[in-house]
This record gives C-alpha cells, structure tokens and sequence, in this order.
C-alpha cells in the first residue's frame, strides 16, 4: 500500500536536512544560492532571469544531494573496505556536482553580470 504522501515529504525534508547537517559542500552551495537570489533581487531581474537563476540553483543543490546519497550507497556496499569501483562510482557523483556548478557560474554570470556591470557603470 502507498504511504501518504505527507510521510513521503517528510523523509525528503528530513534527507535534506540531514545532508545539509552533513555535507559541507552542500553548505557552501546553500551560501552561494543565497548570495545569487540576494543579488538578483537588488538587480530587479525578470521573471524569465529568476527561472534560470532559480533552475541553476535547483540543478547544483540537486546534484548535490544526489551525490550524498551515492556517497551514502557506497559506503554502505562497500563496508568499509577499499575498492576501485567505490572510487569510481563517488569520483563520478563528485563530477556531476561540478559539471552542474560549473554550468551554473556561468548562467549567473550571464544572467547577473550585464545588469550589475549596468549599475556599477553609471
Ligand atoms: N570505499 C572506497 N574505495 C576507494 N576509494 C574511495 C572509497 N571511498 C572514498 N574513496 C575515494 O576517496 C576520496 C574521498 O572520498 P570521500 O568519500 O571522503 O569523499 P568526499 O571528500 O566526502 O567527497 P565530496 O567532496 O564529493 O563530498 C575520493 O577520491 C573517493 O573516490
């Protein structure tokens, strides 16, 4: 039988929570979200700027929380033990972060660069 769908949003809020307690990186991503949602509300940006600057956010912290629980996984499967898979399946994770926040840099900077070059010029 299916659980309700509070319990289920529960678990998700209580795995957020966790990896953020956790995961320092995930901290790090959580600064710079604020400091770019900070930054485009002084901007006054469009809608349309807020949607990528809210969907690079999404990507990085999600890319994030995934490779916590690939981490999670493997140390699991792993026991403890070393082994070149273990290596290779977080090694992986860790460069699906970075593609994501690399990704990310650059739409700020697309989206947030001409108008604070705008301000800071006159
Ligand atoms: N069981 C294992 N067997 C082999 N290599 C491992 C194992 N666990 C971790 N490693 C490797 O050791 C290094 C550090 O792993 P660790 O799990 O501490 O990641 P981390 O520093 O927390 O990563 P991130 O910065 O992405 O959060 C990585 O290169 C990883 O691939």
């Amino acid at each position: 039988m299916a659980r309700p769908f509070r319990d289920s949003l529960a678990d998700a809020c209580a795995g957020i929570a966790a990896s953020i307690r956790s995961e320092r990186n995930l901290r790090v991503h959580l600064a710079a979200a604020a400091a770019a949602i900070g930054m485009a509300a002084w901007l006054r940006i469009g809608p349309l700027e807020w949607a990528a600057i809210l969907l690079a956010i999404a990507l990085v912290l999600a890319a994030e929380l995934l490779n916590t629980a690939v981490e999670r996984a493997v140390d699991l499967a792993a026991g403890g033990s070393l082994h070149p898979l273990a290596k290779a399946a977080k090694d992986a994770a860790s460069g699906a972060v970075l593609v994501c926040a690399a990704a990310s840099a650059v739409i700020g900077l697309l989206v947030l660069g001409p108008p604070l070059w705008r301000l800071l010029a006159v």
